[in-house]
């Protein structure tokens, strides 16, 4: 009996094991079947690999990867890779690299059509061709330099709040965590400026809003690069059948900013945020016309592209003015000197004056910038200036920001943080395209003036009364970043101690 069982399974066992077999080398095949491309047009870099596409050891360590393709593959100038089965062109050369996201724009107008949750696929920064250019058009007014005045009284509270805080916390704990001091500051100023929320990180940290928004941050689990594998290599919509984990924070936020729309729209407001400039700005017709949604999910935008980046911009130059005692002093006589003529108050204006706290921004985000690279998608056939290289439409260029940045040829001793390297002089000396925290060209950072006036007031808010030293165990620096995270992040928590200062 139980023989001819085992019979009757062998051939199941047998179909199974060929269908999976033939499977798996039928995905082999496809993955793998491009490995040619750029061998076959020329191009140096890494040998090509299967699964991820590339051999060089520890991908999940972005800093030796970056290092290992600009120093050593020749990506200083521009050498070939692949992010799975597609190629991608990394390109280091600063005259290439303005070509591509300046002077031929056209040929390179999106970004690889890659997102990781279905609520981010209509957020600016995923959209493309003529979508993209519309709303990118329409949305420009709400980001220019004359609408921050509009937004700086909003942002002055949340920073005030941010200087108690950190006085606060010394008080009580002797020490004062960056990230979490300038996390909070961040959540409450997109709170208030992009959702006309009051949101109070610093007195709940647990509020529902910084719950939510706290799962658009978390560390990316082995479930989440799974399914960004899935993403990459299949079509959106088989990706798309897994569950995506951000999608109950989208919805939330979704529902948040709909409910204030409609509170708005019935009772009206002054509130001078994102909010209610996009809501001004939505009359367009056509392509040009901007849903209630659609205006909502660029809110959301605000949180995910705006809160990591800035408050690790803050973080990062927290560190930086901690560790350097003569920085910090000249920022501060700076502060006192423009405050003392505007009779201490820290208005638009007086902000504006403070040159010094623009080059300590500047140099924080060379030495550590937000995003270790940027990238664009080829949407017409392209051949580089001054090479016999051409790359069809579909081929991903990448180019690197924090190897460009951490160059001695264009940054004399990279490593030392030196805001006089930002002087108009020296900016005026350095070659164009080798400074890009924010990106370059149209599909640069939509936010970037807005980004650098609520960094500066931050800092200046906490400058004016007080002084950031080093903690016990705050590291020496250059500060040691996790080379895992998509932003750049400190490797451990970083401490500070906040010194009440006896003028200003
Ligand atoms: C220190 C803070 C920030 C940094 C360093 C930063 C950096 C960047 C970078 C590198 C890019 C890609 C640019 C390119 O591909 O050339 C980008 C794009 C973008 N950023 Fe920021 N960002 C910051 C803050 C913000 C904030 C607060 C917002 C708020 C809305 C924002 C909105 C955007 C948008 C919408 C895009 C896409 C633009 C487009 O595709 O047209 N960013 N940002």
């Amino acid at each position: 009996m139980s023989v001819s069982l085992l019979g009757w399974l062998w051939w199941p066992a047998a179909v199974l094991v060929t269908v999976l077999g033939g499977a798996a080398a039928l995905l082999y095949w496809w993955m793998t079947r491009n490995y040619d491309f750029w061998s076959s047009r020329g191009v140096s870099g890494p040998p090509p690999k299967f699964p991820n596409g590339h051999g060089i050891p520890n991908p999940r360590d972005f800093h030796s990867v970056e290092r290992a393709l600009y120093e050593d593959f020749g990506g200083k100038r521009y050498c070939g890779l692949f992010e799975f089965r597609q190629p991608a062109l990394y390109v280091g050369d600063p005259e290439l690299i303005c070509a591509i996201t300046i002077k031929d724009f056209e040929h390179f107008t999106d970004r690889r059509d890659l997102v990781l949750s279905k609520c981010m696929e209509e957020m600016l920064v995923s959209l493309s061709g003529r979508r993209w250019k519309a709303l990118r058009v329409a949305m420009s007014p709400a980001f220019s330099s004359s609408k921050l005045r509009a937004m700086h009284q909003l942002c002055l509270e949340t920073a005030n709040n941010l200087s108690d805080y950190v006085r606060e916390t010394m008080a009580r704990d002797g020490k004062v965590e960056l990230k979490d001091a300038f996390g909070r500051f961040t959540m409450d100023n997109i709170a208030a400026c992009g959702f006309g929320v009051d949101c109070n990180s610093f007195g709940d940290p647990n509020s529902e809003f910084t719950r939510y928004a706290s799962q658009f941050f978390k560390p990316l689990s082995g479930y989440d690069m799974f399914r960004l594998l899935v993403l990459s290599i299949f079509p959106r919509r088989i990706g798309n059948l897994l569950p995506d984990r951000a999608e109950p924070a989208g919805a939330f936020f979704q529902r948040v900013v709909m409910r204030t729309i409609a509170h708005r729209a019935e009772h009206g407001s002054g509130r001078r945020d994102y909010l209610q400039l996009l809501l001004e700005i939505k009359s367009g017709t056509g392509e040009r016309a901007i849903s209630d949604s659609l205006i909502a999910t660029q809110a959301v935008m605000f949180l995910v592209g705006g809160y990591d980046t800035t408050a690790s911009l803050l973080t990062c130059a927290g560190y930086a003015l901690a560790t350097n005692a003569e920085v910090q002093q000249r920022a501060q006589h700076e502060i006192d000197q423009v405050l003392a003529r505007h009779g201490g108050h820290l208005t638009f204006d007086a902000l504006s004056e403070m040159h010094y706290m623009d080059l300590v921004v500047s140099e924080t985000l060379r030495l550590y910038p937000p995003f270790m690279r940027i990238e664009r998608q080829c949407v017409r056939e392209y051949t580089l200036p001054g090479t016999e290289l051409t790359i069809p439409p579909g081929t991903l260029v990448i180019m690197p920001v924090l190897s460009l940045h951490r160059d001695p040829e264009y940054y004399p001793e990279p490593l030392r943080f030196d805001p006089d390297r930002f002087l108009p002089e020296e900016k005026e000396r350095r070659r164009a395209g080798v400074y890009l925290p924010f990106g370059s060209g149209p599909r640069g950072c939509l936010a970037q003036r807005f980004a650098l006036f609520e960094a500066k007031l931050a800092l200046v808010a906490v400058l004016r009364g007080s002084t950031l030293t080093p903690a016990a165990g705050t590291p020496p620096p250059p500060l040691p970043l996790d080379p895992g995270a998509v932003v750049a992040t400190p490797r451990e928590p970083t401490f500070v101690q906040v010194l009440p200062r006896h003028s200003g």
